[in-house]
């Protein structure tokens, strides 16, 4: 049988990913849909497949699948545009969202501008653990483990174009002392209140911008005394701002969200 789907082709940062709203196109196999339709040369080419849905204990609920088809925790960039999609396409006219996702609910402040969402602040919780890696051999640096919801190990370098990230991205990914995989982030400080930082996504390979993973940065560099509670974390497809309050302990990100275009797709099973 072939149905056919509307999605949204949206990106937060250069993080790109296609958004169904399910509760009008429900999807029967998500994993396998998402590695279908993210290929570049023969779907529609993303970084993933998120979905949108109804939730019991938030306004929506949202599942996001890696490219690989893999589902995660949570995505940063990701909850910023589907705060974007559901206004604008009047699913609700609240500027303040509450979203279900596997790692909690999170809160979302969309910046409206006429009728348009140009940016939102989502208050990500707590950083739920970190760690302090120390590498020998292979890996002459030091590493910080970080959960944001899904997990990421953040290095700081000197010269981040030093780093051969199709190369070692992989290997941190996979190597044993990760079980369930992680995201792999390098960073250079670049001043007090700014980091710059590229990223290998568990599940999607190098992505122009991680949401969470630059909230773990931004935790990492707070911690090792390299950035205050504020900064901008500069990736390659754009920044995002991230404040750690010291009163509630939450992590706020702040980034822009964008509609590429709107797409119509057959889904066969
Ligand atoms: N790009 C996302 C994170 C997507 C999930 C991640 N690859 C994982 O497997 O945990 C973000 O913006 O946070």
């Amino acid at each position: 049988m072939t149905t056919k789907i509307k999605f949204a082709k949206m990106h937060g940062a250069g993080n790109d990913y296609i958004y169904v709203d399910t509760s009008q196109y429900p999807i029967a196999d998500p994993a396998k849909k998402a590695i279908e339709w993210s290929k570049f040369h023969t779907g529609i080419g993303s970084d993933g497949l998120i979905l949108i849905g109804v939730s019991d204990k938030a306004d929506f609920s949202m599942r996001i699948f890696n490219a690989d088809g893999s589902e995660a925790m949570m995505c940063g960039n990701g909850s910023r545009c589907v705060g974007k999609y559901v206004y604008e396409y009047g699913l609700t006219d609240k500027t303040e969202i509450t979203l279900d996702t596997r790692s909690g609910i999170k809160i979302l402040k969309l910046h409206v501008e006429g009728k348009t969402v140009s940016a939102v602040t989502v208050d990500m919780g707590s950083p739920l653990e970190t760690e302090e890696i120390q590498w020998g051999g292979k890996y002459p640096f030091r590493s910080t483990k970080v959960s944001m919801g899904n997990p990421h190990l953040v290095t700081f370098v000197e010269d981040i174009t030093q780093i051969n990230l199709p190369e070692i991205g992989p290997e941190l990914e996979n190597h044993p002392l990760f079980p369930d995989r992680t995201n792999v982030e390098f960073a250079q400080i670049v001043s007090k209140d700014t980091i710059r930082m590229r990223v290998w996504e568990r599940g999607s390979g190098i992505t122009q911008a991680c949401g969470t993973g630059a909230c773990a940065t931004a935790v990492a560099a707070f911690i090792n005394g390299l950035t205050g509670r504020k900064s901008d974390v500069i990736m390659d497809g754009g920044t995002v701002t991230i404040e750690w309050d010291e009163i509630s302990g939450h992590i706020l990100m702040t980034g822009p969200a964008t509609k590429v275009f709107d797409g119509e797709i057959e889904d066969k099973y």
